[in-house]
């Protein structure tokens, strides 16, 4: 397999992934490349539904193996919120900076030692004609009180990763992509790969 489609119109993820599959000699397209192929509502209440979801609207569509991403994060003092909603959480037009500053008024007053959090990412693998795949896997964090760095997209800029001493934003592209939920998901995906993708993908 040389390409691969995700079905995502979100450039930060595009990114990740082209950087994610340049290291595999494999190239990205997205929905981006494919602007025909219609939205579809994410009514699952987990990530893992809402990516087959995804995934399987568009690979019925393009007819070819596709992979979808569904994120987001979790924090503990919410009860667990954004979680499927991080993308509309201030609203249906997906403002990350709008997003940051919902979820750090709503923290307002939680000490750092209760502002833990962990994004999560569950990854959707359809192929037409075979059942679809789901990998998931998480990165744990704090949320700051205050965002800083320029890098990542969506919540990056308030995820503190203890282990860096650093939030997301912070972070070398490289750097990210080592340690985050995305990369982590992919490689646990890479391990069931040749069951996933199998001759079909071989010869593609
Ligand atoms: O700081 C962040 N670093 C990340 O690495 C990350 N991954 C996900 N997220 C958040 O979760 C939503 C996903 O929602 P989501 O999976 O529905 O994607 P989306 O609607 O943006 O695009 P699509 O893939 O559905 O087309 C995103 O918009 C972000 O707010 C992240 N935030
Ligand atoms: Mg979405």
């Amino acid at each position: 397999m040389t390409e691969i489609v995700i079905a995502t119109k979100n450039a930060g993820k595009v990114r990740e992934f082209a950087a994610l599959f340049e290291k595999r000699g494999i190239e990205v397209k997205s929905l981006l490349d494919f602007p025909d192929v219609p939205d579809v509502e994410e009514t699952g209440s987990t990530f893992a539904e809402n990516a087959k979801i995804k995934a399987e609207a568009a690979a019925d569509r393009l007819r070819r193996p596709v992979i979808a991403d569904d994120s987001g994060l979790a924090v503990d003092a919410l009860g667990g919120r954004p979680g499927v909603y991080s993308a509309r959480y201030a609203g249906e037009e997906k403002n990350d900076a709008r997003n940051i500053a919902k979820l750090l008024s709503e923290l307002e007053g939680v000490p750092m030692e209760k502002r833990t959090a962990r994004f999560h990412c569950a990854l959707a693998v359809a192929i037409p004609g075979r059942p679809t795949a789901v990998v998931e896997a998480t990165c744990d964090g704090y949320i700051t009180e205050a965002p800083r760095g320029e890098g990542g997209f969506g919540y990056d800029p308030v995820f503190y990763v203890p282990e860096r001493g650093k939030t997301m934003a912070e972070l070398a592209p490289d750097e990210k992509n080592v340690i985050s939920h995305r990369a982590k998901a992919l490689a646990k995906l890479e391990e069931q790969w040749d069951d996933i993708i199998g001759e079909k993908g071989e010869s593609e």
